[in-house]
């Protein structure tokens, strides 16, 4: 059985309460939270407070990702906003394993993000502390994009090495997951889908409906 992961990044953020009980009172478990720097990704998102104020407000589980440079200086922040998984960039530290170690102090699960043009090597001393692998199937900063088509064989190389390594490992993947191409991503072990600019929808009855189709497939 595998979740799906909305993306709050595509919300209607002047809509946000009406949006977030459309996820619960349809099923869905967890929410992406993309936080943007403005510097690792050529975009600005949201941080830390708008986290709190949410998890106030909503059990749905925290899948908050990364896109900053030196993670490490936020990582205490945003656990204490209620994330429940913290995934960082490999691309983004130079200390990676001691991020990784940084976030489960707090008791969180941790996860590793590689943009698609990182090779999977870099994985390679980091297995010992990772809850969670994203791959991204787009270029990471903005919403919309497509799938970028060479993620298929990412996709099926990580899962084999997470059955060789560690096979308790999430495997989520990022970027252009849509009602069109789900089908093609059905088979390749992922666990975790997000999806973004095509669940969320000012019209309440599509969002219903788009969450139906992805919750009827996974
Ligand atoms: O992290 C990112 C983009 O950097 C993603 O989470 C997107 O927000 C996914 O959006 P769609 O491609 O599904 O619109």
């Amino acid at each position: 059985m595998a979740f799906l992961s909305p993306s709050l990044l595509a919300a209607d953020f002047y809509n946000l309460e009406r949006q977030i009980k459309v996820l619960e009172e349809n099923n869905v478990k967890y929410l992406h939270l993309d936080v943007m720097d403005g510097n690792f990704v050529p975009n600005i998102s949201y941080g830390a407070g708008i986290i709190k104020s949410l998890r106030e407000n909503t059990n749905l589980v925290f899948d908050v990702h990364l896109m900053i440079e030196k993670p490490e200086n936020y990582i205490d922040d945003f656990a204490k906003a209620g994330a429940d998984i913290i995934t960082i960039h490999q691309e983004a530290t130079k200390h990676p394993l001691r991020v990784l170690q940084q976030i489960k102090e707090h008791g969180i699960k941790a996860g590793i993000s590689l943009n698609p043009g990182t090779s999977l090597s870099v994985l390679d001393y980091l297995w010992d502390e990772l809850d969670l692998i994203l791959i991204m199937t787009v270029n990471p900063g903005f919403g919309g994009q497509s799938f970028i088509p060479s993620s298929i064989d990412k996709i099926k190389e990580t899962r084999k090495l997470i059955n060789q390594n560690k096979d308790d490992i999430l495997l989520e993947i990022d970027g252009g997951v849509k009602t069109t191409n789900l089908e093609s991503l059905l088979d390749l072990g992922v666990d975790i889908f997000v999806s973004g600019s095509d669940i969320f929808n000012k019209d309440l009855n599509l969002m219903k409906e788009k969450i139906e189709y992805y919750l009827e497939r996974i």
